[in-house]
């Protein structure tokens, strides 16, 4: 809950602007009611010459209440719109701030779920309803003062009926605020469904499943729908009671007003402030107990935001790496996913500057987490990591990725022109996109778009093949002259001939440090390289030259002849 009045208080100004202006609204209809009572009088009394005056009076009245609501709303407005953006802007700062094994602990899902179905909830709940607790104070304590002075004895009842009204719907709050948690967990769970089922389209239409996948979102959505209606249930037993009350005190008012009128004691207009002045006390008792229970109601979802958007401790970034200039170490480098299971176990390496390396090895045994650490993807692994003998845990992101840059299989892409994706949105001249293109092999491509480089790439770059987004993603790499390039698998999408020409103009550049993770086992390509890593089981078996390594008739062997027919 914390958390949630940081926000609300982030912009304090506009929040005690809005306070300044409900008091002005909640001051102008008091005085509406005393001018109904003063317009009765004047009539009951036969006071015809202050007719006039009392009609400028209303008629000033009027303008005045106009003005303040319109400032008010003025005042509101501005505020939720810069509160809710800070809000929405600043939690989806710290999820994209969030390191790799942090974001991966949740579905994706939940931080959608949270950047619009939670901060909708805190809008309408919470913050919208501070305001209305606000003005529903001010009117009762105000309205209260005023009545005070009228008849001590309506106030006193006032309060006792008030005070019950209140005591029994809170105890129900507990019971909501555990409801609106269930209501906001659906809704996570529905968004990160959508969310899978959408991005899993394809497989639905290719096994005929749409059927099945229908039964799975009409059971989230029956989840979302229900906890939503106990939710209704709940506020209105909660509107129930506190309506009960506050009729018990409207009632209570008009006998006592209507005694008090009946023995002479007050006026008709007198009367009739009285009860128009119970109604600005009634209505805040009954309204504040329910808008209380919602703003409570928030302080679960607040709670499971905070949970989600913590990060781990351990950022121990200090040290500058201006320039590569010796050695990635990898000394004694073990990792685990999960208890059961090393994926890496006490790895040794050293990846020299401006040599070219390929890791091989079966599916499963660890060549995609060991580039991922040296990526630092993960901070919690045993053993060492240093480039240019510091720490890799040490070095500021800004240089580490300025000088390191990995290519996976699957290509994230913008959907933005091929130039945008190329350059992601930083200040890079045309000319040398386009000579990026060039040494990335996609010059053929762009020369065929009637756009170039500003065609449009469609959605995650549907609008291109494996192959092209691949390419793509070698340039995004080339462009800021990176000096250590990492491909997982990136030529796979490649047809032979494409991926040879590639790899082999990437291994024929002098300044930079090329580590490739290859599941093809070409023997052309494989010569070219400085050295060939060679992992079985998270443990690195044999390493060397292609001929050495075919010499030595080991673990490598086997693979390159297993796939020979694709190799030779
Ligand atoms: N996020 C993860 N959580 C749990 N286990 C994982 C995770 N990623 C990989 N693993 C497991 O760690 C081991 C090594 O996986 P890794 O992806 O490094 O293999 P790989 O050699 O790159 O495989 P491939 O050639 O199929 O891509 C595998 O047994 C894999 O199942």
């Amino acid at each position: 809950m914390k958390m949630l009045w940081k926000y609300v208080l982030k912009y304090k100004l506009q929040f005690i602007s809005r306070i300044i202006t409900i008091s002005l609204v909640t001051l102008a209809s008091i005085a509406f009611d005393f001018l109904m009572g003063f317009i009765v009088d004047i009539f009951a009394n036969g006071h015809t010459d202050k007719f006039l005056p009392i009609t400028i009076i209303s008629i000033s009245l009027i303008v005045i209440m106009f003005l303040t609501e319109y400032l008010d709303g003025l005042v509101m407005s501005n505020y939720i719109k810069n509160t809710v953006n800070y809000l929405r802007t600043d939690i989806f700062s710290k999820i994209i701030n969030k390191d790799i094994k942090d974001f991966s602990l949740d579905n994706s899902g939940k931080y959608i779920s949270i950047l619009y179905n939670d901060i909708k909830l805190i809008e309408d709940s919470f913050l919208n309803n501070i305001f209305h607790v606000i003005s529903s104070l001010i009117s009762f304590t105000l309205s209260l003062i005023v009545l005070f002075t009228i008849s001590p004895a309506i106030v006193l009842f006032i309060t006792v009926f008030g005070i019950l009204g209140f005591i029994i719907p809170t105890a129900l709050s507990k019971k909501l605020v555990v409801q609106k948690n269930e209501y906001s967990k659906s809704l996570e769970e529905i968004t990160s469904v959508t969310k899978d089922l959408f991005s899993g389209f394809e497989v639905i239409k290719g096994f005929n499943i749409s059927n099945k996948i229908n039964s799975v979102f009409k059971n989230s959505s029956n989840n979302v729908e229900s906890s939503k209606r106990k939710c209704s249930i709940l506020e209105s037993i909660v509107k129930g009671f506190s309506l009960s009350f506050s009729v018990t005190i409207y009632l209570g008012v008009l006998l006592v007003g209507g005694y008090l009128m009946y023995n002479k004691d007050i006026s008709i207009g007198t009367a009739i402030i009285i009860i128009q002045l119970s109604t600005h006390i009634v209505g805040p008792v009954k309204t504040s107990i329910s808008l209380t229970n919602q703003i409570k109601s928030v302080s679960l979802i607040a709670n499971k935001i905070e949970t989600i958007l913590e990060v781990s401790s351990d950022d121990l970034e200090d040290t500058n790496l201006v320039d590569f200039d010796e050695a990635i170490k990898v000394e004694n480098l073990s990792f685990e996913y999960t208890s059961d299971r090393k994926a890496l176990d006490k790895i040794n390496l050293i990846f020299e500057k401006n040599k070219k390396y390929a890791i091989v090895g079966e599916s499963g045994c660890g060549k995609s987490t060991l580039i991922k650490l040296l990526m630092r993807y993960y901070n919690d692994y045993e053993g060492s990591i240093s480039i240019d003998d510091n720490n890799l845990k040490s070095i500021y992101s800004s240089d580490l990725y300025k000088n390191m840059s990995m290519i996976q299989q699957n290509v994230f892409m913008f959907d933005d022109s091929i130039k945008e994706n190329i350059k992601l949105f930083s200040n890079i001249s045309d000319e040398k996109v386009l000579k990026t293109c060039k040494r990335a092999g996609i010059s053929n491509l762009i020369d065929r778009l009637p756009q170039g480089i500003n065609s449009l790439v469609g959605e995650n770059g549907n609008k291109l093949s494996g192959g092209e987004k691949q390419r793509i993603a070698i340039a995004r790499a080339l462009i800021n002259d990176t000096k250590i390039l990492i491909l997982d698998e990136s030529t796979s999408a490649l047809d032979n001939e494409t991926a040879y020409n590639l790899e082999s103009s990437l291994l024929s550049l002098d300044d930079l440090t090329l580590i490739v993770v290859t599941h093809k086992l070409i023997k052309n390509i494989l010569i070219n390289y400085d050295e060939i890593i060679v992992m079985k089981d998270g443990l690195i078996i044999e390493k060397g030259s292609f001929d050495y390594l075919i010499e030595l008739k080991g673990y490598f062997y086997s693979l390159y002849y297993i796939q020979s027919d694709d190799s030779k």
